[in-house]
This record gives structure tokens, sequence and C-alpha cells, in this order.
């Protein structure tokens, strides 16, 4: 197992969506991540189920789907039927958790929750053996392009600690903000997917972000195995 990198289709070019999936998994990238936005769980509207259906027909790599939206309960079937691979809902959204983590892998994709920057970390340690998927957001949900905040470091180290301790076997996807200059440190503290928008689709050179990206996270990887 080694890091794996997950471009954000948020900030890919909406007129050629296609395009630009087959071009970052001819790149390498292992997952596409796609961000669904209500304007109600956040101040932004992105895409929903037929943009999904339509990607889950063309992509050859699995639809990481990150479901901002309130209600997820009412949604996440229809978007294990569009065909994500996995769905994250997120941990504020929700006030029964664990059933919807559990219909969600009834309906047959990876369970995944999602977790605000301001939100306790230990709101996740009853739930976390049951998560394939782990989404920290190292930028307040809603938009692409933010800046990463600082503190996301130690919430990595207390997560990953967090997830040891309660036996999890999830995945730490990093959400937010990352950027070559950031992947190693983000891997060593305890990411294990690195989730890049902007970082990819905003540069001149989609492929040489994403092995940029793999380069240092691989760094990140082995430090971490060291310690
Ligand atoms: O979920 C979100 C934002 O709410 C993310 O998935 C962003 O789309 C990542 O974009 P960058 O910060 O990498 O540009
Ligand atoms: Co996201």
């Amino acid at each position: 197992m080694s890091v794996r990198i997950a471009p954000s289709v948020l900030s890919a070019d909406f007129s050629a969506l296609g395009n630009d999936v087959r071009m970052v998994a001819d790149a390498g990238a292992d997952w596409i991540h796609v961000d669904v936005m209500d304007g109600r769980f956040v101040p932004n509207i992105s895409i929903g189920l037929p943009v999904v259906a339509a990607l889950a027909r063309i992509s050859p790599l699995p639809l990481d789907v990150h479901l901002m939206i309130v209600e997820p309960e009412k949604y996440v079937d229809a978007f294990v039927e569009a065909g994500a691979a996995s769905v994250s809902v997120h941990v504020e959204a929700t006030d029964h958790l664990h059933r919807l983590v559990h219909r969600i892998r009834h309906a047959g994709a990876r369970p995944g929750v999602a977790i605000n920057p301001a939100t306790p970390l230990d709101t996740l340690a009853d739930i976390a053996p049951d998560l394939d998927i782990v989404i920290l957001m190292t930028v307040n949900p809603g938009f692409g392009g933010q800046t990463f905040i600082e503190r996301s470091y130690d919430r990595l180290r207390r997560l990953r600690d967090l997830l040891d301790r309660t036996g999890s076997a999830a995945t730490i996807t990093v959400d937010g903000g990352v950027d070559p200059a950031r992947a190693e440190a983000v891997v060593e503290a305890g990411g294990d997917v690195l989730v890049a928008g902007a970082a990819v689709f905003a540069t001149p050179d989609p492929a040489g972000a994403i092995a940029a990206l793999r380069t240092a996270g691989q760094r990140g990887w082995q430090a971490r195995a060291r310690r």
C-alpha cells in the first residue's frame, strides 16, 4: 500500500469533464474525487446525481463521492446506484451516522465520514471501526482553491492515533489546500489519500502535478514507516 492521489473535479473544466477525468487517469491518479454541494450544508452548489452517473460511465478510476449536503440519508442510495465506489457523508450533517454508514455499505459502496476543521475528532471514536474512509477537511468545505489550515497537521496526527486506538482500518483522506509542497508533511502526519483540486487542474501541467504529489507523498510515507 502507498499514498493515493485523488484529483477533485471541482476545479476541472466542467465543459470537458470526461476529457479531464481521462487525462488524470492517464497521468496515474488513483481515484476521482467528486464534491457534491447543495447550497445548504455549504454555501455553494456544485454537481449532483446526473453528473456522477455520467462520470461513472466513462471513468477508468473509482469515483470517491464527497457529499456536502444536508439530509444525506435521502440520497446515499441514489449515489451508489449512480456508480459511486465510495460515499462519504459529513459527521455534522446527520443525527444517525451509524445507520447511514451501514446503509452505504449495504448499498454496495465503501462508507466514509468527512469532518470539518472545528469538529472534535472524538465524535468519530465510536464509528471509526465501521468506516473505510475518514475525510479530514483541511479547509472549510464549500470551495476549491482555499488555503490549507495549518493546525490540520496536529489534527492529522491525532486522527491517526484515534484510528489506531480504535482498531479502525479506515484510510485518511486529506481534503483541501493540498499541493506538492505540503504532500510530504501531510502524509508523514497521517494522510493516506491526497485530494487535490486546484493543485492539479489549475496548473498548466496536471500530469506533472500528480507526479509531484506522488513523489512527495511517497517520501512522507517512508518517513512515517520509519517512525
Ligand atoms: O471538498 C472540497 C471542498 O469543499 C475539496 O474536495 C476541494 O474541492 C479540494 O480542492 P482544493 O482545495 O484542492 O483546490
Ligand atoms: Co472534497
